[in-house]
């Protein structure tokens, strides 16, 4: 005879047991359904309730055999999961030698698609079947196996349990351990892997979405893994803030794809809510927290969401230092975007190759000696004067003046004063104007402004009219 097996520790994981088998039942599956339990971790209320249900044809009390990691420390300071302790109590399966053949379903599992055609699959007790584990693809995932009870295999997983400790502190450790001992000879590797479709395990930090898109249509089976589960109420609200995590079809994510098989149970004629108050009696203070999280939940005004982008399936938070700010990566170096050339520098720099190469001195040198030097034609201090020494008659009349049109090197022609007073008269212009404008009104305005020293001051006053 064959079956389905699965798991039931201790009560948390009863919405999990429930969801599988409403799922198996929901793909036609037409193995039954055993499910191992430790009646001293699962309350009473649980046990007469499944067994009234008749959900599983077999209920086995593994009781006798429960077994305890046997690397508490890797449990807790390596994988993070204390609350695995236990599961190597999935050992147990191969004892159960009046089955030939079992297909182990974990209780955060999903099964999607009918998974009797594995019972067919011939291989040896020695071997198992299953997919590879998403974190690490060269061993596999223990929540999904296809295997055959056997006694011989059962007392050397328990020996191994005694003398070794699982790497990983729990059953997936120890079970590759034995079945896929040598990672890099896969001659001697008793697992015979199935496609990643038959237990897609998903992972919220990192997920291949384009394949979960792509494959949607072919994945056998949903595999919740880690610290937070479906049935969780907090990850209900991390839904509801994020409705696009791992969004697959029909604008459904695989959550509420597991929570609508949930929502459809029905136990011996009741709701799964009402099954689960019942069972849920001896842990008053996990429903309160559950009601509180509910509460808040509901209180919640509904907020537009703001575009679906996922980048949480690409990307990984990184472990190492933040960046720091630099100042040569100028502004935007927190953004992402690669660091493009800006008009002004390059202005700036042309501007300084120009420079460089026109302001060359001997070039400078040969363009001053063709200046058009004129003999004065007018001392225009003399005839617009502003300040007292130009009107003084001891000032030195000049001897040189500089045409406005000159051939100044074509660098110092592109600044724009030279520019705009290229044309002579536009020079007079400006002055003229200046002159009116600037024109002190009083001798002692004259004598402050140009702080005339004493002997300025004197000439100044035998000019004033
Ligand atoms: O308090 C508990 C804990 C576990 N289980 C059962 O044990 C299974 C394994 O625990 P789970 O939380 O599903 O583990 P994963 O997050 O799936 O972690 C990985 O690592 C575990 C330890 O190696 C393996 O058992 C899993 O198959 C593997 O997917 C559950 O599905 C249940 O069937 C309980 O009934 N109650
Ligand atoms: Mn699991």
């Amino acid at each position: 005879m064959s079956a389905y097996a699965l798991l039931l520790l201790e009560n948390t994981y009863l919405p999990g047991v429930l969801a599988v088998r409403k799922a198996l039942s929901d793909t036609k599956a037409q193995f039954p359904v055993i499910l191992l339990y430790s009646a001293e971790n699962v309350n009473k209320d649980t046990i007469a309730l499944l067994t009234a249900s008749k959900l599983f044809s077999d209920l086995i009390n593994i009781d006798d055999n429960i077994l305890v990691s046997n690397s508490p420390h890797t449990l807790e300071s390596v994988l993070n999961r204390p609350d695995l302790a236990y599961t190597l109590s999935k050992i147990n399966l191969w004892r159960l030698v009046e089955y030939s053949k079992l297909v182990y379903l974990d209780a955060d599992t999903l099964p999607l698609q009918n998974l009797d055609h594995l019972f067919a699959r011939n291989f040896d007790a020695s071997q198992v079947m299953a997919a590879p584990d998403c974190g690490w693809p060269d061993l596999f995932n223990s929540g999904f196996m296809v295997l055959q009870p056997n006694m011989t295999v059962f007392q050397e997983l328990m020996d191994l349990y005694e003398s070794t400790e699982s790497f990983d502190g729990a059953d997936q450790g120890l079970l590759n351990h034995y079945f896929n001992p040598d990672l890099y000879h896969g001659g001697i590797s008793r697992w015979l892997r199935l496609p990643f479709i038959y237990n897609c395990t998903l992972n919220s930090h990192y997920e291949y979405f384009p394949a979960l898109q792509r494959y949607f249509q072919d994945i056998k089976l949903f595999h919740f893994i880690g610290a937070k589960k479906p049935w969780d109420p907090t990850f209900a609200s991390q839904l509801r803030k994020d409705p696009s995590l791992f969004k697959v079809a029909d604008n459904k994510n695989v959550y509420q794809i597991w929570h609508e098989v949930y929502e459809s149970i029905e136990v011996d004629g009741s709701s799964q809510t009402e099954a689960l108050k019942i069972t849920e009696k001896s842990e008053p203070d996990r429903v309160e927290a559950v009601e509180a999280v509910e509460a808040v939940e509901t209180a919640v005004e509904p907020q537009p969401q703001p575009p679906i982008v996922h980048h949480q399936y690409y990307y990984k938070e990184p472990e190492s230092e933040p960046e720091k700010y630099e100042e040569n990566r100028g502004e935007a170096w927190k953004l992402n975007e690669s660091r493009g050339p800006n008009k002004w520098e390059d202005a700036s720099e042309s501007e300084e190759e120009d420079d460089t190469r026109e302001l060359d001195t001997r070039e400078l040198v040969h363009s001053l000696s063709q200046l058009d030097v004129e003999s004065p034609q007018d001392d225009y201090a003399s005839t617009h004067p502003i300040f007292p020494w130009e009107k003084s008659a001891a000032r030195q009349k000049p001897t040189r003046s500089f045409s406005a049109r000159t051939s100044l090197p074509s660098s110092l022609t592109k600044i724009p004063f030279t520019a705009a007073f290229d044309d002579g008269s536009e020079l007079e212009n400006y002055i003229a104007s200046r002159d009116q404008a600037d024109r002190p009104e009083t001798l002692q305005e004259i004598k402050q402004d140009e702080q005339l020293d004493e002997q300025e001051s004197q000439e100044l006053e035998k000019l004033a009219p």
